[in-house]
């Protein structure tokens, strides 16, 4: 995870000139978005249930530099309530579970959905493949 942060805080930062960066986690439910905002946040991997609304953290990846990480639940029936969230969005991460094949095509439709979108266009977006730990993950 220190890793991806790094990487992330790199590509995001290129975007915000105050310092400041509003980023949205979105992606289809069970994919790990909770998972991974805790894991920014805490650097510890908390048990997460289903997110109904949802969460919203400050992280500091370095001085002068702080993302404001909007985590949405990911439902089908949550999905329409994403577009409330896009405003001043400087990046958005995008989760897919590598292990739920059956639903790639979901989750790609759902992505472009959300990249065509008003507001959403510029912004730049970073897929991320999540559970690679898991046997039936998609290499790339
Ligand atoms: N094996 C594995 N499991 C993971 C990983 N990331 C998350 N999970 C598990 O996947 C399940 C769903 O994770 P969440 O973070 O709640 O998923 P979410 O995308 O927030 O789901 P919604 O809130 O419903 O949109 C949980 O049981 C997590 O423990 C991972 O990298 N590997
Ligand atoms: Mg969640």
């Amino acid at each position: 995870m220190g890793i991806l942060w790094t990487k992330l805080s790199e590509t995001f930062s290129y975007f915000t000139e105050t310092g400041h960066c509003k980023i949205l986690l979105l992606g289809l439910d069970n994919a790990g978005k909770t998972t991974i905002l805790y894991k920014l946040k805490l650097n510890e991997v908390v048990s997460s249930i289903p997110t109904l609304g949802f969460n919203v953290e400050t992280v500091t990846p370095h001085k002068g530099l702080e993302f404001t990480v909007w985590d949405v639940g990911g439902q089908e029936r949550l999905r329409t309530l994403w577009s409330y969230y896009f405003q001043d969005t400087c990046g958005l991460i995008y989760v897919v579970d590598s292990n739920d094949r059956e639903r790639y095509e979901m989750a790609r439709e759902e992505l472009f959905r959300v990249i065509e979108s008003d507001g959403m266009r510029d912004v730049p977006v970073v897929v991320l493949a999540n559970k690679q730990d898991l046997p039936s993950k998609y290499h790339t």
